[in-house]
């Protein structure tokens, strides 16, 4: 078979090129269904893209795409999420929260521009200006502009703003469940034995944490805390239930659960 040809019948998956995914891309790139893969790295709202237009067969997307997909199917027990502050997703400020005048939203996500929506509402019960950004808006969060930052920028930016509201801390504080970010979703049926070698890949990075934080020198954040202690990899029922309370808070099916007389 022609190299060409080869690469035509590879599963193309996506998957996120942020800092908390090498884990899992050093367990992909270790197991050998690496060989029956294309892994292309983009930010999360490519990713999402990538996935709805249907250039990948898989990714590992924004959770708050799932109401967009026509055909979704979640196919690993592994995740991007957590049980308590995330560190990499937060609204990043000058002044605290309830002086908050505008916030900007961060282009590369979905999931967190969503859930900074939600917390803004029910839990914080305040009503800022919100405002889409398309390239590097860092720069602008001053004074009474705050941002929703997600990923590497999130962990550069808890050293440039003196106040952080992690939204994986307030999703936990305003419904008791943890939270999922990202999962790995497909959006059409994939052989079974692919799924569960797939599945062992994830399993292998997430047993090798400490070759993944030796391959990624980094000065920022302690890697080892923020993949250990941070990030919550396994999607345990506790998350699914999180995740569907999250998609109907989203779908606008859940009723608001302040501001009710
Ligand atoms: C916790 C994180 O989760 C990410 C947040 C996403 C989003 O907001 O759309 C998407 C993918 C995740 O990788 C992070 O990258 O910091």
């Amino acid at each position: 078979m022609s190299a060409k040809l080869n690469q035509l019948n590879k599963i193309k998956v996506g998957i996120v090129n942020y800092l908390n995914t090498k884990p899992l891309i050093y367990g992909i790139q270790h197991s050998a269904v690496a060989e029956r893969l294309l892994l292309i790295q983009d930010y999360p709202a490519n990713v999402a893209r990538m996935l709805m237009e249907g250039t990948i067969d898989v990714g590992l997307v924004p959770v708050a795409v799932i109401p967009h997909l026509q055909e979704h199917h979640i196919i690993t027990d592994y995740c991007i999420g957590c049980t308590g502050a995330v560190a990499s997703v937060g609204i990043f400020s000058e002044v605290p929260i309830d002086k908050i005048e505008k916030v900007l939203l961060d282009y590369q996500s979905r999931t967190s521009v969503a859930l900074a929506k939600v917390l803004l509402r029910e839990y914080w019960q305040i009503d800022p200006e919100l405002v889409d950004t398309k390239s590097d808006y860092r720069g602008a969060i001053k004074g009474t502009t705050a941002g929703v930052v997600i990923g590497d920028r999130a962990l550069e930016q808890r050293k440039v703003s003196p106040y952080i509201y992690d939204l994986g801390e307030a999703w936990i504080d305003l419904t008791g469940l943890p939270f999922v970010f990202a999962a790995w979703v497909s959006n059409k049926p994939l052989p079974d034995d692919f799924i569960s070698a797939f599945n062992s890949a994830n399993k292998l990075g997430l047993e090798n944490i400490e070759k993944a934080v030796a391959e990624n020198p980094y000065r920022v954040f302690d890697l080892h805390k923020y993949y250990t202690a941070h990030i919550s990899y396994e999607l345990t029922a506790e998350k699914r239930k999180g995740l569907k309370m999250f998609l109907s808070f989203i779908t606008e099916q859940r009723a608001v659960i302040s501001n009710t007389p």
